[in-house]
């Protein structure tokens, strides 16, 4: 998978070159590009931001900018593909549609995907209406809290994208068993985990998961993530299907 960045900050992403990122940008699976937005600008102070049309707090940035970078960067990767490929334009905003595993999952099959993180009060909204069709582009929002910029944002669904890709994660297991995935685990939480010593400061790890038996320790598991989902997380709870009631106790 390609993936471009453009930002005023891609010192911020360093990050991605440590721990399973930078192993899977090392072994090929993920190809990530870099881009200064200023390199975009003419004027002495490369100037990428101006005041809102309307008036209002902060700055917007400018159109101009954004879409020579966008068309540039698009070149450069086909330039590279040789074919005529089109990238998936993400926007991070916290006016963006939720980003989620579903969504993390949707992206993963892209070959191609164009992050666009904003500072300031965002882009000029004509950016995403002129790539829209052709880029597919997509607001997203990580979640309902105001960050400075989009580039955690970006860090946040390079990594959630980059874990499902095939060959990233050791154990192909462990993305079927995520909070979150479709199928048995879907809006359930992960219960509680332990490994050794047995007794830690005199806290046990219960004795079930010492049990062996599978059968009973598959059950509990799946009890204590129906009991975490419903202490923690009810509106998922409300989502889980009867069947996952059903077949436990509804004590839980
Ligand atoms: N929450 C956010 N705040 C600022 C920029 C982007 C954001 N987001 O969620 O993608």
């Amino acid at each position: 998978m390609r993936v471009d960045i453009i930002s005023i900050f891609p010192e911020y992403f360093a990050p991605l070159d440590v721990s399973l990122m930078g192993k899977a940008r090392e072994r090929g699976i993920l190809d990530i590009h870099l881009h200064q937005l200023r390199d975009w600008t003419h004027d002495v102070h490369k100037t990428v931001d101006d005041t809102p049309y309307g008036g209002g707090p902060g700055m917007v940035m400018k159109p101009e900018i954004w879409g020579a970078a966008v068309d540039a960067v698009i070149g450069e990767g086909r330039a590279v593909s040789g074919e005529d490929t089109l990238p998936r334009m993400i926007v991070p905003t916290p006016s963006g549609r939720p980003f989620t595993q579903e969504v993390a999952l949707e992206y993963a099959k892209e070959p191609w995907l164009l992050f666009a993180p904003a500072r300031y009060e965002g882009i000029d909204s004509r950016v995403v209406a002129e790539y829209g069709a052709r880029l597919r582009a997509d607001e997203v929002s990580i979640g309902d809290y105001v960050l400075a910029g989009g580039e955690a944002a970006v860090l946040v669904m390079v990594e959630a994208v980059g874990r499902l890709l095939p060959g990233v994660l050791g154990n192909a297991r462990s993305v079927a068993d995520d909070s979150f995935a479709p199928g048995a685990m879907a809006n359930l939480l992960e219960g509680p985990v332990y490994t050794k010593p047995p007794v830690w400061r005199g806290h046990e790890v219960p004795e079930v998961l010492l049990s062996g038996h599978h059968g009973r320790i598959a059950r509990w598991r799946r009890d204590e993530a129906l009991r975490r989902t419903l202490e923690r997380r009810p509106e998922l709870a409300a989502r889980l299907d009867r069947e996952s009631f059903d077949k436990h106790d509804r004590r839980v």
